[in-house]
């Protein structure tokens, strides 16, 4: 469970301006990230799974050839979280 709340359109925004290839599709946090092989795509979904498992917090995801897509919402909260936005960035660290 999870005392998380919500952000808010303007927290929401200032969170987006600092995080590079993410957007709001659907109510969730979005990116597509591209590799240059399967195996880098799948190396980088190996490394974030570990990730996601320290923070208790889970993407939903999927993997195409050289591409990732992942989508972010907290679902005990209902929406887009901080947790969601620190997930986001550790993903963009392990791209980089
Ligand atoms: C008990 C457990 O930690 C919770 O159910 C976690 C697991 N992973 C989760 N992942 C995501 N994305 N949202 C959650 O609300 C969530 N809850």
């Amino acid at each position: 469970m999870s005392n998380l709340t919500v952000l808010s359109d303007t927290e929401l925004k200032e969170a987006l301006s600092q995080l590079s290839g993410w957007s709001i599709q659907s109510k969730k946090l979005h990116r597509k990230f591209e590799f240059k092989s399967f195996v880098k795509a799948f190396g980088f979904m190996t490394s974030l799974a570990l990730v996601a498992e320290s923070m208790g917090h889970h993407p939903e995801w999927s993997n195409v050839y050289n591409r990732v897509t992942i989508d972010l919402t907290t679902h005990d909260a209902g929406g887009i979280t901080s947790k969601d936005v620190e997930f986001a960035r550790k993903a963009n660290d392990l791209a980089s």
